[in-house]
Parts: C-alpha cells; sequence; structure tokens
C-alpha cells in the first residue's frame, strides 16, 4: 500500500482500534564507563556515567513505521536496545506488547523477545559457519517449528529479500549487503508483531534498500516497525519520524 494512503488509514484509526505495542515511559539510560559494568581502576570510579537517554516517552501502535532519527551519539541505538529489552533503563518504563519490561529478569526478557520481537543491528550478526538459510532458519529452532517447515520459511524469505539463488552460501561468500539481506530475513522469519532495525540500510546500494523498505513496508501494514536511521531514504518512508537530540526528544511528540 502507498504510503500516503497508508498514512491516512492509520489517522484514520481510533486509538482504541490499534493496540500499542511498545511503549517506553520517562525512560533514563545511563552507562557507566566500560558501560557493561566491567571492572574500573579506583581512579575512574568518580563521575564515570554517561546519560545516554534522559527522559525519553515513546508510544507506537500497530501498524505504525516510526523512524529514530538525530545526530551520532543521540541516543537512537540505546533506544532500540531498550525498546528490545536489551537494556533496562536506569528509570523509567519500557512496555513490550502491553508487558512491563523494565524490571524483568534476562531471561524473562528474551522470551519476550524471542516471541515478540525481529531485529536487525547495525553489524549483522550472523553466524559465520552456517548457511544463509540456516542463519535465517535459526530463531524457528527455539520456537520448536519441524525441521522441514524451517528451511521452506527461511528459504521463502531469502526469496523475497532476492537471495533465493545464495540460500546455501556462508556469510563469508556474501557481500556486506547481501549479509545484511540476510540479517533482515532472519529478523522476520518468526513473523513477529514488532519489528526494531538500526541502521538497516547502511550497505546497501540505493536499489536494493529501496526493495528492502517495500518489503518492511508490507510488513509493517498490522505491526509495529521502528527504526533507527541517518538515512533520509529510509526516514522519508516512514509515517513519522521521532527526533533525538543529546538523549532528549527535540520533535514536537
Ligand atoms: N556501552 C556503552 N558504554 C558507555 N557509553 C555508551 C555505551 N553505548 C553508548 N554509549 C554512549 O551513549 C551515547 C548514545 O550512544 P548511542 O550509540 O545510543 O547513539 P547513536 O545516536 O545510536 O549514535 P550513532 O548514530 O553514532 O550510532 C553516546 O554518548 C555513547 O558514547
Amino acid at each position: 500500500m502507498e504510503r500516503e494512503t497508508r498514512a491516512r488509514t492509520i489517522e484514520s484509526d481510533t486509538a482504541s482500534e490499534r493496540e500499542t505495542l511498545l511503549r517506553c515511559v520517562d525512560v533514563v539510560q545511563e552507562y557507566r564507563r566500560g558501560g557493561d559494568g566491567s571492572f574500573l581502576p579506583w581512579r575512574e570510579r568518580a563521575g564515570v556515567t554517561v546519560r545516554a537517554l534522559d527522559g525519553v516517552s515513546l508510544g507506537v501502535r500497530e501498524g505504525e513505521f516510526v523512524g529514530i532519527e538525530g545526530p551520532s551519539g543521540s541516543g537512537k541505538s540505546t533506544l532500540v536496545h531498550l525498546l528490545a529489552g536489551l537494556l533496562t533503563p536506569t528509570s523509567g518504563r519500557v512496555e513490550l506488547a502491553g508487558v512491563d519490561i523494565s524490571d524483568r529478569s534476562a531471561r524473562e526478557r528474551s522470551r519476550l523477545r524471542h516471541r515478540n520481537v525481529g531485529l536487525v543491528f547495525q553489524r549483522f550478526q550472523l553466524l559465520p559457519s552456517l548457511s544463509a538459510r540456516a542463519n535465517v532458519a535459526l530463531p524457528l529452532v527455539q520456537s520448536g517449528v519441524s525441521k522441514r517447515e524451517r528451511r521452506e520459511r527461511a528459504f521463502d524469505l531469502l526469496e523475497r529479500v532476492g537471495l533465493g539463488d545464495r540460500a546455501t552460501h556462508t556469510p563469508g561468500q556474501l557481500s556486506g549487503g547481501e549479509q545484511q539481506r540476510v540479517a533482515i530475513a532472519r529478523a522476520l522469519v518468526t513473523d513477529p508483531p514488532v519489528l526494531l532495525m538500526d541502521e538497516p540500510t547502511g550497505e546497501l546500494d540505493r536499489e536494493t534498500g529501496s526493495n528492502i523498505l517495500d518489503h518492511v513496508i508490507e510488513f509493517s501494514d498490522d505491526r509495529v516497525v521502528v527504526v533507527a536511521s541517518h538515512d533520509e531514504k529510509v526516514l522519508d518512508r516512514t509515517d513519522r519520524r521521532v527526533r533525538l537530540v543529546d538523549g532528549r526528544r527535540d520533535d514536537a511528540p
């Protein structure tokens, strides 16, 4: 469906008809230097926090394709990681598919993420020893889908991103753009209600990037898609943009 038509359809729905599948309220995210909580030399212990997000709120309804824009270091990736439950906020609340995940254990967040979220990262995070098809099928193993169905669904997704003839190649035999397309196919294979992407088109040429976005837009019709990007061609195709500057929203929410 064309962007304009979709935007009108969404506007004409009432709030109660379209569920807010993703929400964060007043989230603050601070990192210690070293970020992962690793040991710090005593001299560095004082004043070592970086406030990456400073009171950000956002709600995304099903059917919406939302872009997150902002300068480098403004907190875009951090927000995507929080919405995916890969991080828990220093303060504030994150809800995924109606569940408050802010204080859930890592295991529970992982379970909710697996059920609800497809993720595409800046670096593709494919397993180097597996074929493209096995990489795409991987999330289905955890879901208990039969081997035959896994292969079929993975192959179907690879065809949709234009890589049907590369199904048996390993990531090392694929270009950066092809690996990115494998990563996008893997994010879609479980048919998740929420798709989160961090700079998904960085490695893609204009035409391939545009084709991939066509798939994503089709996919977003009754789901949530959030994309963090510097790419105007991507942001132009979203329903709305959220702008971050220094960890705060700089648009009119
Ligand atoms: N693991 C970490 N440990 C410490 N600081 C971090 C960590 N991750 C991000 N930061 C800091 O948090 C701030 C926001 O980073 P983030 O990666 O979210 O920004 P971004 O908008 O995605 O940037 P880019 O567009 O360059 O990818 C930056 O100041 C960054 O240096």
